[in-house]
């Protein structure tokens, strides 16, 4: 696949060998080819092979799509994430000798990664090996933009290597993930689900809306959890599959540490750079989907009225709309929701779209954005404060941003509901809700039921 641009790979090596030199330390390289149409999946299984953690992202089911694998440097940051983060980010990028004639948003340099909810709050067992944020710039990374695929190889090259060798071993490696074919191994059976705690968690939407009636907070998101027996490890290639054709409205994601992978599909961008054109959507109210079309429509009309569901989504329009307006230009947000129909539910949905200001990020944004009240609530602080101490899990990764960037001011960041943990032969799934001061705990208890769907159904409940 390289083999036409040999001499490019060959002098971007010898490039960085004499840089190595000179500053006595590695240098990293990274270079972009377009190559064949390949199915990522394929690409996502090759890694495993080669025994590399992997990394997923899906924008919508067909048009964009990033897998990395292996790990070539790390972004890690615990006081200050999203500043830290965006430093050590820009130093890498002003650091690396960079191959990557294409412009397409999430070709070349690119990182991926997430954090966990609350960096306040105590860390569980659970998620033990995930950091408060961490930022993985793949060895091999995968882009596809529609029909166009790019491999993107990057690698640290030190004084001592020798460009021959070196160009060899990456292109043998390259060839070893182009080339991989194989059937993704069969699904798992569901042998034991445990909610935790149901009946407590009731009593904490009470709780909750006590606090909201007596004036200390307007809402307030909870969250539980369910926890899975499986009949044996599941085939990470095999769940993200079935996530890919059952959930197509959404965004889905995989982040792997070896036996333990956070997985997802959900339909909450928070948001989406390209250039200095914003996007980011409020997603917040929900229903299920009606058995018959008649049904469902019946169902979308009264979602559209309601004004419990009114006025859980408006909070968030509201403080999107505050947070970014220091920070962009012509904003543009509808004036009422539209609908936002996934499989199991539907959600009202409202996009908001600006222009970035010269001179900021997209960490400044992810920075003011989280957590939205689609997460947190309102006020911040108060609903993090209740949270924080009467919830009954630790959300680690969950409902907090996952996403990508790229070192031309491209990128796109989730919130990582619709999700779960799998850890061996073992998973804990997550699903929450805004509670306002109408919430009923029982409906509340229904609604993040169906929450769980996504991602229990293709674990095989
Ligand atoms: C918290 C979750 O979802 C959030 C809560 C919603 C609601 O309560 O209506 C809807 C979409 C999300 O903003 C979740 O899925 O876990
Ligand atoms: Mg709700």
């Amino acid at each position: 696949m390289i083999e036409t641009k040999k001499a490019l790979l060959e002098s971007l090596l010898d490039q960085a060998i004499v840089l190595a030199n000179n500053t006595d330390s590695a240098q990293l390289v990274s270079f972009t080819k377009k190559i064949d149409e390949i199915d990522p999946l394929q690409f996502f299984e090759a890694a495993k092979d080669q025994g590399m953690n992997r990394t997923f992202w899906t924008s919508t089911a067909d048009e964009f799509c990033l897998v990395g694998a292996g790990t070539v440097c790390h972004l890690i940051a615990d006081e200050n994430r999203f500043q830290e983060t965006e430093k050590q980010w820009e130093n890498l990028v002003s650091n690396a000798l960079i191959h990557n004639p294409y412009q397409t948003p999430g070709t070349g340099l690119v990182a991926l990664g997430g954090m966990r909810f609350d960096p306040k709050k105590d860390n569980t067992d659970l998620w033990k090996k995930f950091k408060n944020s961490e930022f993985r710039v793949p060895r091999l990374t995968l882009t596809k933009q529609k029909s166009a695929f790019y491999l993107t190889i990057n690698t640290e090259v030190t004084k001592d290597d020798h460009t021959g060798q070196l160009a060899h071993q990456l292109r043998k490696t390259a060839g070893c993930f182009l080339g991989y074919t194989n059937s993704h191994p069969v699904a798992v059976r569901l042998k034991q689900k445990e909610e935790i705690a149901p009946e407590q968690w009731k009593g904490l939407v009470k709780q909750a809306t006590d606090k909201i009636n007596q004036n200390k907070a307007e809402k307030i998101v909870l969250a539980r959890e369910m926890r899975l027996k499986l009949s044996k490890q599941p085939a990470i290639t095999t769940v993200l599959k079935k996530l890919l054709t059952s959930q197509t409205n959404s965004y889905i994601f995989a982040f792997e540490h070896d036996d333990d992978c956070f997985v997802g599909a959900t339909p909450e961008r928070l948001v989406k750079l390209e250039q200095n054109q914003l996007l980011s959507t409020c997603l917040a109210g929900t229903a299920p989907r009606g058995k018959t079309t008649a049904e469902d429509k019946e169902i979308s009309k009264t979602l559209l009225h309601d004004p419990k569901n009114r006025g859980e989504h408006d909070y968030v329009v509201q403080m999107i709309k505050n947070a970014i307006k220091h920070y962009c230009l012509d904003i543009q947000i509808p004036d009422k929701p539209v609908i936002y129909p996934l499989k199991n539910l539907q959600h009202l949905y409202t996009p908001v779209r600006a222009t970035l200001k010269n001179g900021y990020s997209i960490f400044d944004i992810i920075k003011e954005l989280h957590p939205t009240p689609a997460l947190g609530g309102v006020p911040r602080e108060a609903s993090l404060t209740f949270i924080r101490e009467y919830e009954l899990l630790d959300r680690g990764w969950y409902g907090a941003p996952v996403g990508w960037l790229d070192s031309n001011q491209n990128g796109e960041f989730a919130v990582a509901i619709r999700s779960g943990l799998i850890q061996g032969d073992e998973a804990s799934l997550f699903a929450g809700c805004g509670v306002v001061k109408d919430s009923d705990p029982e409906a509340e208890y229904e609604e993040t039921l169906i929450k769980f769907a996504p991602m229990l159904s293709v674990l095989g409940g």
